[in-house]
C-alpha cells in the first residue's frame, strides 16, 4: 500500500483500462481473490487512519464496490471493531464477488442496519466505484451526505461515490461546512479523476494498493511526475547560460501584473528579466526591484529570448501580439493574450505555426480561458480537463498548462498529459497566475524542451504554497514571486 504524495512518479489509468487490468487479473486468480485483497487493504487502511475507532460506519453500494465493503466489514469485526453495515442494494442483483463477501460478513457476525448509526468514529464509503453510471439518488445520496455532515474522517473505497474516476467530475454535491478528514484507497490503478477537478477535495489522501497485480501493457491517460530534479549550476557559468526573459504586458493601471512576472523569473533563475511595458508612462524603474530592465515593449528584440506575454496587458496586448508571436525564441502565452487570440482567427493561425517553425509556445489558461480557446463553456472544460488540455495542445501545436486544482500539462501527444498534485488554496489570490507564467518563462529559457519546463515550474509553484511556513504571513503573489515570506 503506497501514499500518493507530490513526489509520486507513477501512470494513471482510465476506467477502460483499469477494468481490462481487473479482468486480467481476476482470471489469473482463484476466485473472489482480489475483492478479498481489497476488503483486507480496505480494513489495514482504517485502522490506521482511526487506530482507537470503535463505530464504524461501512455504507455499502449495489456493486462490487459495496462487495469491498462487505469485506472490510468481515476483517474489522474479526480484529474487535464494530462495523455497522447500511446496504443499498438487492441482494439477488448483487454480482457473485459482492454476494459471497456478503455471506463472509453475515458468518463474522456484522451487524447489518437499514439506517446509519447515530454517531460513528470512521465510515467507509463502499457506495459506488468505477461503475457508477449516474448522479446518486435516494438512500446512497443521502447517506453521503450524511457521511460528509460529520466530523469524523471518511474513507472512501476505490473511487468517492459519484465521483467520475477518468475525469474528476462529480454528482456529489459536495457539504457546505467543513470537510471531514477524507482518505481514498484505490485500487490497482490509479485513475486520473482522483487528481483534478473534484477529485482533490473528494478523495483527500489517496491511498494505492496494487492487490499484488503490478505491471500492465496498457497505454496510460495521464502520468504523475513526481518532483523535478534540482539542476545544479557549473561554477564557470554566467548569466547568459541562464537565459532572457521578456515580460511584455502592464497596459496602464496593471503594470503590476507584469512586475511579478518579472520578479518570479528573476528569481526562478533566470539570466536576465527585462519588463516591456505597454503604458507608455510607466515608471522607467521598479526601485524594490531594480534587477528587472524595464523598457517599451515595443522596442524589445525577442529573437533570442523567451517572452512571457500577456499578464496585465488588457486590450493593448493585441497590437504587440503579430510581432510576439512571430518573432519571440520562446514563448509564455497568459491571461490577456489568450483572450485576445480566442478572439482573432489571424492570431490563432500564427499561433498555430510557431510550432512549425520549431518555435516552443506554452499557454497557461484557467478553465475560462481554455473555453474561450476551445469555443465551449468553462463547464465543459471542468467536465473532462485532461480532455480540453489535450484538444488544446493538439489545436494550437502548443503545450498547453490547464490551470486550476489538479493543473494538468499536455503537450504535442507523444507523452501522456501530467496532473500536477503540488498547490493548494493559498494560491487562491490575485496575481499567483502572472507569478507562475514567470516561473514557467525562466524554466523555459534556460533551452529546456517546454513540456519539461512547464511542468517543472507548475510543480514548484505549487511546491511554494506547500511549503509555506505556517506561521509566516498570508501567501501573497508578491511573496510567492520571491519564493520568501519576506
Ligand atoms: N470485480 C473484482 O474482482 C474487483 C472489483 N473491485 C471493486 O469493484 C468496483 C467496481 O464494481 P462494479 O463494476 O460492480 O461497479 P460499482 O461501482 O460497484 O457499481 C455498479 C453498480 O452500481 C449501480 N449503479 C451505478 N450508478 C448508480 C447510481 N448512481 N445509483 C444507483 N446505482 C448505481 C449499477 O447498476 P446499473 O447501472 O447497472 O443499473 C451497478 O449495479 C471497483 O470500483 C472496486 O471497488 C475491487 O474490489 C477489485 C476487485
Ligand atoms: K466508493
Amino acid at each position: 500500500m503506497q501514499c500518493i504524495t507530490s513526489a509520486t512518479v507513477a501512470d494513471l489509468f482510465d476506467i477502460a483500462a483499469t477494468r481490462r487490468i481487473e479482468q486480467a487479473a481476476a482470471a489469473a486468480l482463484p476466485h473472489h481473490t482480489l475483492m478479498q485483497r481489497a476488503g483486507l487493504a480496505v480494513a489495514r487502511l482504517a485502522m490506521a487512519v482511526a487506530p482507537h475507532a470503535r463505530t464504524i460506519w461501512i455504507a455499502c453500494g449495489p456493486g462490487n464496490n459495496g462487495g469491498d465493503g462487505f469485506e472490510a466489514a468481515a476483517q474489522l469485526q474479526h480484529r474487535g471493531f464494530l462495523p455497522i453495515v447500511t446496504f443499498a442494494g438487492d441482494e439477488d442483483r448483487l454480482p457473485p464477488d459482492a454476494r459471497a463477501s456478503l455471506q463472509r460478513a453475515r458468518d463474522a457476525g456484522v451487524i447489518f442496519a437499514p439506517e446509519p448509526p447515530a454517531t460513528w468514529d470512521l465510515a467507509i464509503d463502499a457506495l459506488l466505484g468505477i461503475g457508477a453510471t449516474r448522479p446518486l439518488a435516494n438512500a446512497m445520496a443521502d447517506w453521503l451526505r450524511q457521511m460528509h455532515a460529520m466530523a469524523s474522517p471518511v474513507l472512501s473505497v476505490d473511487v468517492p461515490s459519484g465521483l467520475n474516476a477518468d475525469t474528476g467530475a462529480s454528482s456529489a454535491t459536495p457539504h457546505p461546512g467543513a470537510l471531514s478528514p477524507r482518505f481514498c484507497l484505490t485500487f490497482l490503478t490509479l485513475k486520473p479523476g482522483l487528481f483534478t477537478a473534484k477529485g482533490r477535495d473528494a478523495a483527500g489522501t489517496v491511498w494505492f494498493d496494487d492487490l499484488g497485480c503490478s505491471g500492465t501493457a496498457e497505454s496510460p491517460a495521464a502520468r504523475l511526475a513526481g518532483a523535478p530534479a534540482d539542476a545544479p549550476r557549473s561554477h564557470a557559468s554566467h548569466k547568459g547560460n541562464y537565459g532572457d526573459v521578456a515580460v511584455i504586458g502592464g497596459a496602464p493601471g496593471m503594470a503590476g501584473a507584469a512586475l511579478l512576472a518579472g520578479s518570479a523569473a528573476l528569481h526562478a533563475g533566470a539570466g536576465r528579466v527585462f519588463v516591456g511595458l505597454l503604458d507608455p508612462d510607466a515608471a522607467a524603474v521598479d526601485l524594490a526591484q531594480p534587477e528587472l530592465m524595464l523598457r517599451d515593449a515595443k522596442a524589445l528584440d525577442l529573437s533570442g529570448m523567451t517572452a512571457v506575454c500577456g499578464c496585465g496587458g488588457g486590450a493593448d496586448i493585441r497590437a504587440v501580439l503579430p510581432r510576439v508571436l512571430a518573432t519571440a525564441a520562446a514563448l509564455v502565452l497568459d491571461a490577456d493574450a489568450l483572450n485576445a487570440i480566442a478572439n482573432d482567427g489571424a492570431l490563432q493561425a500564427q499561433l498555430a505555426s510557431r510550432a512549425r517553425r520549431g518555435r516552443p509556445t506554452v499557454i497557461t489558461p484557467h478553465p475560462l480561458e481554455a473555453a474561450r480557446l476551445l469555443n465551449c463553456t468553462a463547464a465543459d472544460v471542468q467536465a473532462d480537463r485532461l480532455a480540453a488540455a489535450r484538444q488544446l495542445a493538439s489545436r494550437y501545436g502548443v503545450v498547453a498548462v490547464l490551470k486550476g486544482s489538479g493543473t494538468v500539462i499536455a503537450g504535442d501527444g507523444s507523452t501522456p498529459p501530467v496532473l500536477n498534485l503540488t498547490g493548494n488554496a493559498r494560491l487562491a489570490t490575485a496575481g499567483t497566475g502572472d507569478v507562475l507564467a514567470g516561473m514557467i518563462g525562466a524554466a523555459l529559457a534556460t533551452q529546456r524542451p517546454a513540456f519539461e519546463a512547464a511542468r517543472e515550474a507548475v510543480w514548484r509553484h505549487g511546491h511554494i504554497a506547500d511549503t509555506w511556513p505556517a506561521g509566516a504571513p498570508p501567501l501573497t503573489a508578491g511573496a510567492l514571486a520571491r519564493q520568501a515570506p519576506c
